[in-house]
């Protein structure tokens, strides 16, 4: 049946690891309270596709494959294509259950649908020469020098968090089911899509095929968000607002930014590279791509007021 359509803005939310957790149990859990703010907003009208993060767990169903291939000699190892498609899956599944129970809750009439979204990239990426991307579980120095013994991956120290393994992170350049996400978002349904950046593949001689990388999710997000034209780029992380001196004792926040202010924090070195710089350019892309849209970073919790412009931190063209 045709579900109601919301008659608000048109919004497309990039969802951080801490809307989900690191391991199935975690998130299991966070993302019932993930729904809740999700559904306010469409509450409100909104009409909503959701994208996520996968880097924990792209990288947690890879090494599971991998290490139980080892130990048993008959499991096959898992390439990263495939590790993110089952990684959109999974986290698919549990956020559209749990936006599906909480719609219903509310007696709210409208649906979800999810979809295992490829991202097209480009093979000349220079990204495939410097692998920056961090997936999988935190380790210590020595267990991340003993798998990268044992496998072969590289390891890199994570903003003084711990040791993980970085892949190759390729710009998006065209999101495949883009048709198919915005003809169920213009029939009324609440899209879980291009999760973890969209399965990275390359397209030669009108054939796709995956690409062991994983992509900036708020980097397709944008792209998704300038290719909708949609009102709003929601990019929902830890903190209510970007700050400047972020962590300093003179540390505030910001409420708005042009791109030209943001480009002049970027320039002083005030976002770091790992984790607040990519999801400002991401919203400096989406503006200056759509420049009557707007994007906002926020928290999870902050979310519908953020959208009301009662907090967070907006970035217009
Ligand atoms: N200038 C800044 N302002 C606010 N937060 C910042 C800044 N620089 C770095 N951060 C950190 O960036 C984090 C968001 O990046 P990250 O944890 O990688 O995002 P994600 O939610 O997608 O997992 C914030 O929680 C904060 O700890
Ligand atoms: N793909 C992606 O951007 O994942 P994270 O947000 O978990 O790093």
């Amino acid at each position: 049946m045709p579900y109601q359509k919301g008659d608000g803005k048109s919004v497309v939310i990039a969802l951080g690891g801490n809307a989900l957790g690191n391991t199935p149990q975690e998130q299991l859990d966070l993302v019932k309270n993930t729904a809740k703010h999700i559904v306010d907003m469409v509450g409100e009208g909104t009409n909503v596709v959701v994208s996520h993060g996968n880097g924990p767990q792209v990288g947690m169903i890879n090494n599971a494959f991998a290490y139980a291939s080892a130990h048993d000699g008959k499991t096959p190892e898992m390439p990263f294509p495939e590790a993110g498609a089952m990684s959109q899956g999974y986290i698919g599944y549990q956020l559209s259950q749990a936006i599906l129970n909480d719609l219903k809750d509310r007696g709210i009439m409208r649906s979800t649908a999810c979809i295992v979204t490829q991202t097209v990239v480009d093979p000349d990426d220079p990204a495939f020469q410097n692998p920056t991307k961090p997936v999988g579980a935190f380790l210590s120095e020595e267990e991340a020098k003993a798998k990268a013994a044992e496998t072969g991956w590289t390891f890199k120290e994570d903003a003084g968090r711990g040791w993980r393994q970085v892949v190759a992170s390729p710009k998006p350049v065209r999101i495949v089911e883009f048709d198919a996400v915005k003809d169920l978002m213009d029939d009324g349904y609440i899209v879980v899509s291009t999760g973890g950046g969209g399965v990275p593949v390359f397209e030669e001689d009108g054939q796709y095929t995956g690409v062991p990388a994983v992509i900036d999710k708020d980097r397709s997000s944008a792209k998704l968000a300038a290719d909708f034209g949609a009102d709003m780029l929601v990019i929902l992380t830890a903190v209510e607002k970007v700050c400047i001196n972020f962590g300093k004792p003179d540390q505030a926040e910001i409420s708005t930014m042009t791109v030209a202010e943001a480009e002049e924090y970027i320039a002083q070195g005030q976002f770091a590279p790992g984790s607040m710089l990519p999801k400002v350019e991401a919203c400096i892309e989406f503006v200056q791509a759509h420049p009557e849209g707007k994007a906002l970073i926020t928290s999870l919790e902050c979310a519908a007021a953020g959208l009301e412009g009662k907090t967070g931190t907006v970035i217009t063209a």
